[in-house]
């Protein structure tokens, strides 16, 4: 339990992540936070009361209530003037906690402007878009929440889809749905939106962006459509008998035309094709004469017996394998980005060096990220090698006929044994004795749609929306084609994008209609960082203000410039600082553009080294470091982390140590500013730059503003 609303006609409600009803009675102990009712805890203002008198939050730690704050709604009992609202006790509490790694929900004080996105409706789409820490992942886990409560009947059976920008932000997040009593939403990047692949790595910029683009699905297509029947020559087929078919170029090209026109996934085609070709081959055959001797060229049923006896054929076989191969999306689109003549013929329209670009990205080592929805697109042209599920079928049925038996069996027996007064209403055919026994599919509603890749999700929620590629969100849309969806973003934070982000190059005209929510106030990073984090926004996008900050600490950012050789010891004295100085918090490292691969290595082997409790002394600057004792002891749950500005995406820590941001070769690049504007957003507390060369222009100390309300 969390809050209390008294109500203006009596009525007391008290409100917690679940509602407990008194079995006995049919009374509502508790009311959960999603229904109805609870509505004006997060709503009611005093110029907007709703029917309350007053609020109360509960603030506890674990069974102890720490502190109850009350807030009077009702216009009346307010002394004159003091109608407006101020930031509650208890939201100043929950925003200036401590880190821990894992995100916390935010359901005792969800905002007016946050209650609004997280209870719109089901239907269509909604765009998000909030600055950095406006709660724009909260709100999208709170809305899944509400969702699956508000619509629990139909969601339960087609699953929610929650999809975040990388694996690490999906353990941050992972508590949340829990803690509000849901585990039924399936979390997952578009680097695993695929049954059995995985990303394991991410392409350059240029890569990616020029693989997200729309105009890829007409790639793919075409690479599809020249495994069917490419050539245009007459084929002849040596039969296993020794006799030579000779088929023609139109023979050919009408078969491919009568195929196409299927319109079924390539692979699935593929037994139609062996059925249509064989009849193509026995026709031909006999038309020319040479197996006349054995049946009547005029005969459509001598036609259909040799194309049976075909099936048996070898020579058939590789034939068709040749104009119709089975294929897989991962051999398909090997096959582009390695082949620069099967490139070239599939990409008309493209320029050399975007060719190029697409056959430098491919790395055998394992496909990228923005590979995956070139993937989805192949797998949803190709569809699945029949051939094996046509097997299991057959096999399935000579094992079904054998229990049945079996069975049968079974109920003779027992039929002898008990006579002919057997109860009726107890008696079974063999066939339910058998359909008893059978298997049944277990799994969870989850377990299966994130097993099949043809599932269609009741709704889907995105966040770190901004990252998409339209041909991510074209593989989401697959997914969920009634466009029930969710995205939040912030289109300043985008890294693949690489001229000007906005949202409707994003969503390429794929979305029919969307409704759009703003979130405006900055629940995470104090003003006296955010200031510093204005002017680099101020490069992304000149006249651009950031969220307003809801607190400042009075401490602003330190800029640390040293000698290329200390970064290590200075940026590890800042984090060991932070960490021996407090029990709770944790900090953040993070590798701008300007650092070298060996500062890198040298960071994170430090980083594992104090993470395991040991100090490897790094000329940390306390004594005890540089005899190499130990740091904070572990507690399990890592206190530093390190990483790149993308890695950090969507994450927080108390302190924030940017190292490098700029390079002493070129300016930034457009997504490379907005990186470093992601890194500078994270801090909760704290934020520490620490730089060998020039900062990059944007980034420099300034004066604060002050916080919202202060
Ligand atoms: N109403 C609220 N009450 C308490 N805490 C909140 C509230 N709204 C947001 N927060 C906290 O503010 C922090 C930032 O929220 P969140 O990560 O959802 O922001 P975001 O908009 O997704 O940020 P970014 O775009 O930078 O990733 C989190 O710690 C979250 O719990």
């Amino acid at each position: 339990m969390f809050g209390h609303l008294g109500m203006l006609n009596g009525e007391r409600w008290y409100i917690g992540r679940m509602g407990i009803t008194d079995p006995a009675e049919k009374d509502t102990l508790l009311v959960d936070w999603r229904a109805p009712v609870s509505r004006p805890f997060y709503t009611a203002t005093p110029l907007q009361p709703d029917g309350t008198e007053d609020r109360s939050t509960i603030e506890s730690r674990g069974w102890t209530i720490t502190r109850v704050s009350t807030e009077t709604l009702d216009p009346s009992k307010l002394p004159e003037g003091a109608a407006s609202v101020g930031v509650s006790n208890a939201l100043m509490t929950a925003v200036s906690q401590h880190r821990t790694g894992r995100m916390n929900d935010i359901v005792a004080t969800i905002q007016r402007e946050q209650d609004n996105i997280i209870r719109s409706e089901l239907r269509g789409t909604l765009l998000v878009q909030g600055g950095p820490g406006t709660g724009k992942t909260a709100v999208a886990l709170h809305r899944a929440a509400f969702l699956l409560y508000e619509h629990r009947d139909r969601l339960a059976k087609s699953g929610v889809l929650i999809v975040g920008p990388n694996p690490t932000f999906l353990r941050y997040i992972g508590n949340v749905l829990p803690s509000l009593g849901e585990d039924s939403a399936i979390l997952t990047t578009i680097g695993d939106l695929l049954p059995g692949i995985t990303a394991t790595r991410t392409d350059p910029t240029a890569a990616a962006e020029l693989k997200g683009r729309l105009e890829l699905s007409r790639v793919i297509k075409r690479a599809v459509e020249r495994k069917q029947i490419s050539s245009n020559q007459p084929m002849t087929v040596t039969l296993d008998s020794g006799d030579a078919v000779t088929l023609s170029a139109s023979d050919l090209a009408e078969l491919r035309k009568q195929m196409r026109r299927l319109r079924r996934p390539h692979n699935q085609a593929r037994t139609v094709f062996e059925s249509r070709f064989r009849r193509l081959v026995a026709k031909t055959a006999l038309s020319s004469g040479d197996l006349q001797g054995l049946y009547s060229a005029s005969s459509a049923e001598d036609i259909a017996d040799l194309a049976s006896e075909l099936a048996e054929d070898d020579a058939v076989y590789a034939a068709a394998d040749i104009l119709w191969p089975i294929i897989s999306p991962s051999e398909l689109l090997r096959g582009l980005l390695t082949d620069p003549r099967e490139l070239t013929a599939c990409t008309h329209g493209f320029s050399r060096d975007e060719r190029e670009t697409l056959l430098a990205s491919y790395d055998a080592s394992g496909w990228s990220e923005s590979d995956i929805p070139l993937l989805d697109e192949a797998q949803e042209l190709l569809g699945n090698d029949p051939r094996p599920e046509i097997r299991a079928r057959a096999r399935a049925r000579a094992a079904d006929s054998q229990q049945l038996q079996y069975a049968q069996g079974v109920l003779d027996i027992f039929g002898d044994s008990t006579g002919e007064d057997a109860d009726e209403a107890s008696s079974v055919s063999a066939r339910e004795l058998v359909d008893r026994h059978q298997e049944r599919d277990n799994r969870t509603v989850a377990e299966r749609a994130y097993a099949d890749e043809a599932w269609t999700y009741g709704h889907i929620i995105v966040d770190e929306a901004q990252e998409l590629t339209p041909m991510a969100l074209r593989s989401l849309i697959r997914r969920c084609p009634t466009q029930s969806m969710t995205l939040v973003g912030d289109i300043h934070q985008a890294s693949v994008t690489l001229g000007r982000a906005d949202w409707d190059g994003i969503f390429g005209g794929q979305i029919r209609r969307y409704r759009r929510e703003d979130l405006t106030v900055n629940y995470r990073t104090p003003a006296e960082v955010m200031d510093i984090a204005a002017g680099v926004l101020s490069v992304i996008d000149p006249g651009e203000r950031p969220s307003a900050s809801i607190r400042s600490t009075g401490r602003p950012p330190t800029f640390d410039r040293v000698a290329e050789d200390d970064i290590v010891a200075r940026v590890l004295a800042e984090a060991t600082e932070f960490l021996r100085d407090t029990t709770e918090g944790t900090v953040a490292i993070i590798a701008g553009v300007g650092t070298s691969d060996t500062l890198a290595g040298q960071l994170r082997e430090a980083v594992r080294l104090l993470n395991t409790g040991v100090d490897a002394g790094f000329g940390a600057s306390s004594p005890e470091a540089k005899a190499g004792t130990r740091s904070a002891p572990s507690t399990g749950e890592e206190r530093l982390w390190v990483g790149s500005p993308r890695d950090s995406k969507g994450l927080e820590f108390d302190r924030v140590i940017v190292v490098e941001p700029g390079t002493a070769e070129r300016e930034l690049t457009l997504p490379e500013y907005r990186d470093l504007y992601v890194a500078l957003s994270r801090a909760t507390q704290d934020l520490v730059v620490v730089h060998a060369t020039p900062l990059p222009a944007g980034l420099t100390p300034s004066l604060v503003d002050s916080p919202l309300g202060a």
